[in-house]
This record gives C-alpha cells, structure tokens and sequence, in this order.
C-alpha cells in the first residue's frame, strides 16, 4: 500500500487520547457507511464501487475514448462540481504539466465550470480548425453553467460537422433514465454513459464521469480502479488504531473540536493543484452544513510561501495544514554548480531540486508547528494512476466518516440551492415571480 498517515506534528497541539477516545464514534461511522443505515446511506454506492462496478461500461468507456484518441485532437469535457474538478485533478496529476501543448497527444479542455464569455469565446478561438469530440456531464442535467455551454458548443460541433457528424463525436454523462441531458442524449443518439443514482457528484471521478476524460487524456484506468480497490479493501475496517484513512478523519475532528476552523491542503507539486481543488469540493459541500465544519482550503507550496506563508505562520492561529507529501519524484534534475556563484547557492550544487523541495517541505513543517499550526502529512509513495485510485478512495472514505463524525449528512448539498434560486429569480425564470420583486426590490434598496 502506497499510502501513509502521520499526525506526529499534531500532537503538541492536542493530546493522543482525544484521538483514541473517538474510535467507539469512528465504529459506529463505519458501521452507517458499510451497513447503508446513516444518514445521506441512498448515496453510499462509492463505497464498494472500486470492488465491483459495471465492467460492460467499463469497456465501452474505454472503446470511446479509444475513438477520441483517434479522430480528434482535442476533448471538450462540459460540467462543474464533482462533475468537473475529479477528471480535472487526475489529468493534471498524472500528465505531462504542458500537455495540452505537447505535440501528439489528445489535448483536454473543460468548458461548463464558469459563466465567463470570455472563457468560452476564447476556447472557440483556440478551437478553430481541430478536430474535436465533446464529453458533456451532469448527474442533473439541469445544470445552469454547463448546460448554457453545452448549447454553444453543441451548437458549433453541428456547424462543423453537421447533425450527424456530431452526433457520433458527442458523448453523454448523465442519469441512467431521467434528466433533460438524458432525454436529449436519447433523442439525438448520443454514446451515453451513466452516473449511478447512489453516487454523488463528488464521489463521482472513479464512475464514467471522471473515467471517460481520463483516459482520453491517455492515463491508465485499469491502474487507477485497481489502486482504488485495493485502497476499498485496506480501508475496510473499523479499527481507528490501523485504518490510517479514519485516523485522519478522527484526527481533523479532534483539531476542529477545539477550535481549529480551517484546514489548509497543502502540496509541493503544482501538478497537485486541483486535486486539492477535488478535495475542497469534497469535505467542503459534505461537512459545510448547519453552521459547521473546517473550512477547506488549499495553498501550493513552495509557490504560496511568498504570498500566504507569513498568515500561516503569524496570522490568525485558527489553521490546520494537512501535506499532501509524494515521496519519490517523478523526475530528477541535479542543480549544477556555478562559477561565480553570484546566488550563493553552490551549497546546494549536486543535489535534486527534489531534495531542495524536500527540505523546504521539512523547515517549514517545523516552523508552521512551531507558529501553532498543527501538521498532518498524507504521503503517498508516488504518483501514478494507481495512488491516484487509493488516495482517492483514501479522501472520500475519511470524507464520509468525517461527516458522520461531526454529526451531518456527508451526502447532500441543499445549501447550493440557495444562490440558484436568486439567480432564477433575477434572471425571470416562470415560478420564481414572488422571489424575483423581493430580491430586485432588497437590490434597488442596497443601492440606493
Ligand atoms: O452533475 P450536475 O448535476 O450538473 O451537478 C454538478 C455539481 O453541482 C452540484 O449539484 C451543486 O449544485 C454539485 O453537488 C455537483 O457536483
């Protein structure tokens, strides 16, 4: 197993028994998860996903993005959420950093995660004259942001190909039988994949949702479902005092409850950013509910040292960090010496910029735990599609009791519905009418 846990740097700030004496919860957590009797248990089929899922699909995914492969040059993926940010956080972790610049390989752009004009033109622009397929995912269907995309860029596949031709370059991510994208991927004959109704958005990356563009992007997903299975079979187990994904759970709740209120992903690979964007969707929308919950939040380092370092270390001391450490670098490059040694940095000639970053990962660990913030590391061995798979069953198992743990329903999201709903109001959907003067009235008000 390539993962571990440490939450040495944790200590002086709480004491081990605060840990221990959560075991009994962080049973009866899991029992909720594995017996489907919690609340949110009509969400729980990420649970044994890794150990058995739909094979048949599984193999068509594979054909489809095989196809992709071959016909286009690039991929437009459409969603937002846990229907964006998983497929996101896998390309960019396990692809060259420029791949959509490398020559020969299938270039992957997401549309559908914003409103912007700007963005979408843009994407148009750097489009003309590929060749492209276009994945379109939402577990709804009714998504505003990726449904308004959807529309152009559906729209321009038919202008360039014609109705038929798209049709064969367009595949849908959706409910297995209802939504409007269903009844539209019917009605037109698109390749549809599904999104299975017991899995939520955000543990949705190892379903078609994250699949499909992962493997266009040319990444092994035999590798990524086999390193998820084996995290599914290790992490089975009730015990706190060896399931290293339920003592980070335990951990963090042990931290919250006595007043940390943020918790800080950190990497040292830029390569990691948006899995911690994932990871932000992931505890975010599961623990953000009825006035509670840390507050996740991600920094890159060393990047962020010259921007965020001085608040971790001196600002307000309500943080938490937890490292997300690779161990072995994908690459090595020596730094070489310099004869005039103008930086004054042939101290370091001979050494990896891996072991620099090493060492700044360590110093900084020492003085963020000397300036009261307390240090979790989730180190993986290395990075691969495979520790891809376990960390991320790693996160959404420590997620789901984590949740349990603090005494909410991990699975839902009613609070997004709120800025939906103004936003209809405002822009005069019919039935939003009552809500549409109230809120038009409190605006012409706050500007008056
Ligand atoms: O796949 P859908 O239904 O478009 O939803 C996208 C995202 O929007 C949310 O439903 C929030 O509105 C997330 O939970 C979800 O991941």
């Amino acid at each position: 197993m390539s993962i571990s846990f440490n939450y040495s740097n944790a200590l002086p700030f709480m004491q081990e028994h605060e840990v221990t004496y959560l075991g009994d919860f962080v049973k009866a957590a899991h029992e909720m998860l594995h017996e489907k009797k919690g609340p949110g248990s009509e969400y729980l089929g990420w649970v044994d996903l890794p150990l058995q899922y739909d094979q048949e699909e599984f193999a068509r995914i594979k054909a489809a993005a095989q196809r992709i492969r071959s016909n286009s040059e690039a991929l437009i993926v459409i969603g937002i959420g846990g229907s964006y940010l998983g497929a996101r956080s896998a390309i960019e972790a396990l692809s060259h950093t420029f791949h959509n610049q490398m020559v020969g390989k299938t270039q992957v752009y997401f549309a559908g995660q914003n409103i912007s004009s700007a963005y979408i033109t843009h994407l148009l622009e750097l489009l003309e004259g590929k060749d492209i397929s276009l994945n379109v995912i939402s577990k709804s269907g009714t998504t505003t942001e990726p449904a308004i995309a959807f529309r152009i860029l559906r729209d321009y596949m038919e202008k360039k190909y014609g109705k038929a031709g798209a049709k064969s370059r367009i595949f849908a991510t959706t409910d297995q039988a209802k939504g409007a994208l269903k009844t539209l991927a019917d009605k037109e004959g698109y390749e549809s994949f599904v999104i299975p109704d017991d899995v939520g958005g955000r543990y949705s990356v190892l379903t078609a949702v994250g699949l499909l563009p992962i493997a266009t992007a040319g990444i092994d997903i035999d590798q990524m479902m086999a390193g998820a299975a084996a995290a599914a079979q290790k992490y089975n187990n009730a015990d706190l005092a060896t399931n290293e994904s339920y003592q980070y759970a335990a951990v963090r709740n042990a931290l919250y409850r006595k007043g940390k209120t943020i918790e800080l992903l950190v990497n040292y690979e830029p390569s990691l950013h948006y899995v911690s964007e994932w990871w932000k969707q992931l505890f975010g929308e599961s623990e953000g509910k009825d006035q509670k919950g840390l507050f996740p939040a991600a920094v890159d380092f060393t990047t962020d040292l010259h921007s965020m370092g001085q608040y971790v270390q001196e600002g307000r001391r309500d943080l938490i960090e937890t490292v997300l450490s690779v161990k072995k670098p994908q690459i090595e490059v020596t730094i070489q010496e310099d004869e005039s040694n103008l930086d004054g940095l042939n101290f370091v000639a001979g050494m990896t910029m891996d072991e620099v970053n090493k060492k700044a990962a360590q110093g900084t660990r020492l003085a963020h735990v000397d300036g009261g913030v307390p240090n979790l590391i989730v180190e993986l061995d290395e990075l691969n599609a495979y520790t891809y798979g376990e960390m991320v069953y790693f996160f959404e198992k420590a997620c789901g009791i984590s949740g349990l743990l603090l005494g909410v329903n991990p699975f839902d999201q009613p609070g997004v519905e709120a800025y939906k709903t103004n936003m209809f109001a405002l822009l005069g959907k019919p039935g939003f009418e009552t809500q549409r003067d109230e809120l038009n009235k409190r605006l012409s008000d706050s500007t008056q």
